[in-house]
């Protein structure tokens, strides 16, 4: 079992030599840790390094200077236990639903039968059970977009990285699916109560959607404009389980929403500035 956060990133700075020789830097002295089983979102301007930030922790880029660690380990290479999730499906054209989420747990070196049967749980669990010999084509985007998920879950990953995973969807098929992560991430015993939170992954979900931010997260992580770093952080003591659509609505999101907006406000203002003057 671990203790202390299961993701720190400490002054990790990341600079990337452009085309032309010159460089850029994409994230400054970032230092943000990740609890076990909490649910942390990302949020910035356009463009400010938050996706910088996941490669950073899942070791597809190392840090130029500055450390990162999961489990207390510094990144070396992909960690151990890590599911992404992307703004693309990330479904692989020629394999019907059964056989995407199949996929991982063959990788990983089941047999055929065994990794069918597990995918097969995870497609009932997020609903798509009847369309289980349907290829990706035959779907929708948020069925499509589940497959995804089921794919992902499958492996049990104990860190969960989410960069932009719905904002291709539209308005309500996108609340839909944070209901359905929120559901699937929280999980539940056998008499339907909820899992120990200790128990759950640990997930750093990056967004552009200060709303679906607040909903989804136990904390909220405001980004600075380009070069990305931490401005502030923000809990959200919203109760759980929670229904996206109507945690909205109450007066206690709300008043969490202006206080993160006033914060991140003035860096969405500055990296519109910027792009002013570089237009
Ligand atoms: N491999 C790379 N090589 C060179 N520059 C890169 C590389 N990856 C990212 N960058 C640059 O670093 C900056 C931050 O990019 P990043 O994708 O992390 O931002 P973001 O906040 O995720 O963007 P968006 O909000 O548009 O998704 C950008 O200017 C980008 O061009």
């Amino acid at each position: 079992m671990t203790t202390g956060p299961v993701i720190e990133l400490r002054a990790a700075t990341k600079r990337f030599r452009g085309a032309t020789g010159g460089v850029h830097t994409a994230v400054q002295e970032l230092t943000l840790s990740v609890q076990p089983g909490e649910f942390v979102a990302v949020v910035g301007p356009t463009g400010c390094g938050k996706s910088t930030t996941l490669s950073l922790v899942s070791g597809l880029e190392p840090p130029s200077s500055g450390v990162a660690l999961v489990r207390g380990e510094p990144v070396l290479g992909i960690p151990e236990g890590i599911g992404y999730m992307f703004q693309n499906d990330a479904v692989q054209p020629w394999r019907s639903v059964l056989d995407n989420v199949a996929a991982g747990p063959r990788y990983r070196g089941a047999s055929k039968a065994k990794a069918r049967e597990k995918a097969r749980v995870w497609v009932d669990k997020v609903g798509l059970g009847k369309f289980a010999s349907y290829y990706p084509h035959q779907l929708s985007g948020g069925m499509r977009k589940r497959v995804a998920l089921a794919a992902t879950l499958v492996n049990d990953p104990s860190i969960l990285l989410m960069d932009e995973p719905f904002s291709a969807l539209d308005v309500q098929t996108r609340a839909l699916m944070q209901d359905e992560l929120l559901r699937l991430w929280s999980g539940s015993n056998a008499d339907g109560s909820m899992l120990d939170p200790a128990s759950r992954s640990s997930v750093v979900f990056v967004t552009h959607d200060l709303d679906e931010a607040i909903a989804l997260a136990d904390k909220v992580i405001v980004m600075t404009a380009s070069p990305a770093t931490v401005k502030a952080t923000f809990d959200v003591r919203l109760p759980r389980p929670r229904l996206v659509e109507e945690i909205r609505m109450t007066p206690e999101f709300q008043s969490v929403y202006r206080e993160i907006w006033e914060s991140l406000r003035e860096e969405v203002d500055k990296a519109r500035e910027r792009s002013v003057v570089a237009g």
